[in-house]
């Protein structure tokens, strides 16, 4: 028996992350189609991303949020007041699950007081059943909703709760970090084009190479630099390359737009 069978779930706003982790529910057979709505601006959009997979689409939030156990706000987060305030008075026994970035517990809690809610930062990979959700460890959730809805999104991603303090960072590395590894991804395939081979198999190789290379260091626990030095024969071929990356910052690069991401959070 599915655990998760009688659950529904339904997203306010269904762009990239909302689809993302509707995506990861399905591909883990989670969740069955039927058991999942959403609501969002464009309905013609909508309807081509729910009902082809015979999800629902729903005419607006309130319909969204009636038909829904766990309601997500996957709206931006200057979205969020506005979706919100219209369906209050129907958020009583709902188990709310914000993925705003920068929409904390307290900010949460000023907007729906008294409600049953934990703010989140997920990232895409959700959608492979590979991501992670940075929770806030201060929420007003039962401790067995919290149990079912965490358990839940264990099922596509590691689930890292932390202090409010560290969410921010936390979210920034895992939650912007895709972007990021991406741009990595393509220039290797930049790269790989240069020196020849097929864009498709570029890609395929670096991606692959991200991810093997993230899965040994989860699985081993070897410090990267060591992984970095296991990779560099004395007078080798890969250690010219390293020393190229240095010469173009790449550290530095990575320590600023982790630094960017917090300065404009910070701003808000
Ligand atoms: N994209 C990502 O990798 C991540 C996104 N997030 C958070 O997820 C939230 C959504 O981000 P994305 O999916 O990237 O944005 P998006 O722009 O792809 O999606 C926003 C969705 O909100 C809908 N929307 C706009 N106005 C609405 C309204 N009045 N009622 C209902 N729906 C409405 C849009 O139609 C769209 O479906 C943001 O708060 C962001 O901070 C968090 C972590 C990672
Ligand atoms: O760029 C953004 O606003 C969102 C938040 C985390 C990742 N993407």
């Amino acid at each position: 028996m599915n655990e998760y069978q009688d659950i529904t779930i339904g997203f306010l706003g269904y762009g990239n992350m909302a689809q993302a982790i509707a995506q990861g529910l399905l591909y883990k057979e989670v969740l069955k189609p039927e058991q999942i709505y959403a609501c969002a601006k464009n309905w013609d959009k909508l309807c081509r991303n729910t009902q082809d997979q015979g999800m629902h689409a729903c005419r607006d939030a309130r319909e969204t949020v009636s038909r829904s156990q766990i309601v997500v706000i996957a709206v931006k987060p200057y979205m969020v007041k506005e979706v919100m305030e219209p369906v209050r008075d129907l958020l009583q026994d709902k188990i709310i699950l914000s993925v705003a970035d920068g929409y904390p517990f307290d900010a949460l809690e000023e907007l729906l007081p008294g409600t049953h809610h934990i703010s989140s930062i997920p990232n895409t990979p959700v959608a492979v059943g590979e991501g992670i959700f940075i929770c806030e460890e201060q929420h007003s959730l039962t401790e067995d909703e919290f149990s079912l809805l965490t358990g839940l999104l264990s099922r596509i991603s590691l689930v890292q709760v932390l202090d409010s303090a560290h969410v921010s960072a936390a979210g920034t590395i895992s939650g912007c970090g895709p972007a990021f590894a991406s741009m990595f991804l393509e220039a290797l395939g930049d790269a790989g084009v240069t020196h020849g081979l097929s864009r498709q198999m570029a890609y395929a190789l670096a991606s692959q190479m991200i991810a093997g290379t993230g899965k040994l260091h989860l699985m081993s626990g070897k410090h990267p630099g060591a992984m970095k030095d296991s990779v560099c024969s004395p007078g080798g071929t890969t250690i010219v390359g390293v020393a190229a990356l240095e010469r173009g910052g790449l550290r530095a690069a990575v320590l600023d737009a982790v630094d960017a991401v917090e300065c404009k959070k910070n701003k808000k």
